[in-house]
Parts: structure tokens; sequence; C-alpha cells
């Protein structure tokens, strides 16, 4: 490993918490990404790379029958969303108290709720780098499709204005200056008033094209770690990247984040040495023909190798 990570405990472990989740959006398939990560090989490819890993299966959710979970409003599936990130967030908190490095594979981004809650109750003053084509923190008041996986961080910001009991379980303690976005480029117009509204940091593509993805990730992580000195969860959806380097997924956004692009994040982010988390999201491997699915899973995998520390030379 290039770089150790200073808050993870000897012997390194990276615990695999696969996520067979696919209720905060409406598409089929979803679920099947960590089966498929894993069966491409993931934990030995860790391995490989130096690391002990804890992976004992994948989650098995609660069922919530369609009829004890009616719209909230127009948010669909709302005590299962809820309830499954909740049983997640006790994983990844768990495997953080250990010393641990929780790699989460979903699922849909709903289960970064989650990810992040798990992470900020062993880290309280983590931050979190978000990569993907969608800022996902849309509202209660502001989702036009009331699929929550557009919403987690509205939650965890604790933004939302109207009520939901069964949310009670988060902790908004994330502040809106420890969160930026890399690769952001289908906001929606609520997203960004938001986004406006609470000084939160975005790097669209734009950006990228700009400044270079090298400089993008350094003012990143000056924005939200000046000091270099906190934890940082980084949260991937495979959607950052440009759908002909990722199609198997269920919101693709052309004019994304090349092959090498995504890779240097996880890499400049690792050798920060302060990764604690990792999430990877969205690989849908129902859509899209067999060549694409692998490549999409083949893709996920070597993107938590770069954030567990491969390095090309
Ligand atoms: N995790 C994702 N792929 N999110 C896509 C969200 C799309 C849209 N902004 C919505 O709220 O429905
Ligand atoms: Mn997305
Ligand atoms: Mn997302």
């Amino acid at each position: 490993m290039s770089t150790e990570l200073k808050f993870i405990t000897e012997p390194k472990t990276a615990a695999i918490v696969g996520c067979p989740f696919s209720g905060g959006q409406p598409k089929p398939g979803v679920d099947q990404g960590p089966i498929h990560l894993v069966n491409a090989g993931l934990v030995d490819q860790l391995k490989e790379l130096g690391w002990k890993v804890a992976f004992d299966g994948h989650h098995q959710f609660e069922e919530v029958s369609a009829s004890s979970d009616p719209p909230i409003g127009i948010l669909k599936n709302p005590r299962l969303v809820s309830r499954v990130s909740q049983a997640v967030a006790g994983s990844v908190g768990a495997h953080a108290r250990q010393g641990q490095f929780p790699v989460t594979i979903g699922g849909d981004h709903s289960l970064a709720m989650g990810t992040i809650s798990g992470t900020l109750s062993h880290y309280p003053d983590a931050c979190v780098i978000w990569i993907d084509a969608h800022a996902d923190i849309n509202t209660i008041e502001t989702t036009e499709s009331g699929n929550i996986h557009g919403m987690p961080m509205s939650f965890l910001l604790g933004i939302n204005e109207t009520h939901i009991p069964e949310y009670d379980w988060i902790k908004p303690i994330l502040t809106p200056d420890r969160l930026v976005y890399i690769g952001l480029r289908d906001v929606d117009k609520g997203e960004k008033m938001i986004l406006k509204k609470h000084g939160i940091k975005a790097f669209s593509m734009h950006e990228v094209d700009k400044y270079g993805i090298g400089k993008v990730v350094e003012m990143a992580l000056d924005h939200v770690n000046p000091k270099r000195d906190r934890p940082v969860h980084l949260s991937f959806d495979v959607d950052a990247l440009d759908p002909s380097v990722a199609p198997s997924t269920g919101t693709p956004v052309r004019g994304g984040l090349t092959f090498r692009e995504g890779h240097y994040i996880c890499e400049a982010i690792h050798e920060t040495g302060l990764l604690v988390a990792f999430d990877i999201m969205e690989v849908n491997p129902s859509l899209a023909d067999e060549s694409a699915v692998a490549q999409t899973v083949a893709v996920g995998c070597s993107l938590v190798r770069s954030a567990l520390g491969e390095t090309l030379l």
C-alpha cells in the first residue's frame, strides 16, 4: 500500500458491507450490484493489495410490505428506506469503532444516509466527498420524483422542513462546510437553490473541464479539510463516470468523468491518509447488455482498489 490510512488500525482490515437494496429508486436490478461486485472477485483483489478482508455475506434487510409502507407526501417506500439505512448505519458504525475500513457496496444511493451516519457516529468531525452526476440533496419539499436516492444529503444535513418521525434516528450533525461535490451535471432547480442557500461547495463537470481533475481534488480537499486533519468519507456514485465508462446504472447522464478522472479522485484521496470509509453505489447489472455490465462491474471494483491504495507504479 502506498500510504498508510492513519485512522485505521493494524492489521488493516476492510469490512465489505454488501447492501442489496433498490428501494430508494424505481428500477429493479440495482440490488444485484453488490452480488456482482463480490462475484467479480472484489474480496481477493483487496487481499492482493495487502488488506485483511472481513465479509460474511450481504446484508439481509427486513421486509416491509408495500401495504404497510404507503408514500409519505410523494416519498416512495419511506419506512423501508429508513429502516434499511438505519441497519447499514449500525454495521458501518460498528466496523469503524473496531478500527476497520468499511467498504459499502450498493445498492442505490439512499444507503448513504446509513453509511455516512455510521461514519459520523464514530468520527463526528468527518467530512464527506460526494462523487456523482447528481447532488442527491432534494428535500421532502423539493423532490419531484419522490425517489429517496435523490435525497440522502438533505436528511444528513437536517434541512428538511417537514418532520418525518421515521427518520428521527438520523443525527444531522454534518455541517454544510464539511460536504463537497465533484462531477455534478444534472442538478434539479430546487437543489441548486439549496446548494446556494447553504453555501455548499460543488465542482461540476464545468470546473473539472476548466481546472483539470488534479486541481479540483486539491480545491475540494482545501474546502472540506483545510488542515488535512479530518477523517474523510468518500461516497462514489458510478453515474459520476461518463456512461461510456459505466453504462449499467439507473440514471446515466452524458458528459461525465473519464475512467482516469474517476480513479484519480480515489487515488488522491487515499494518498491523504485520511480516508475512513468508501461507498460504491448505483451499479445496476440489469441495465445494458452483458459486456456493458461486465465493464461497469469491473470499473466498480477498480475504483474500490484505487481508494484502498492501488497505485499505477
Ligand atoms: N443517486 C442517484 N442516482 N440520484 C438521482 C437523482 C435524480 C433526481 N435529482 C431525483 O431527485 O430524483
Ligand atoms: Mn447519481
Ligand atoms: Mn447518487
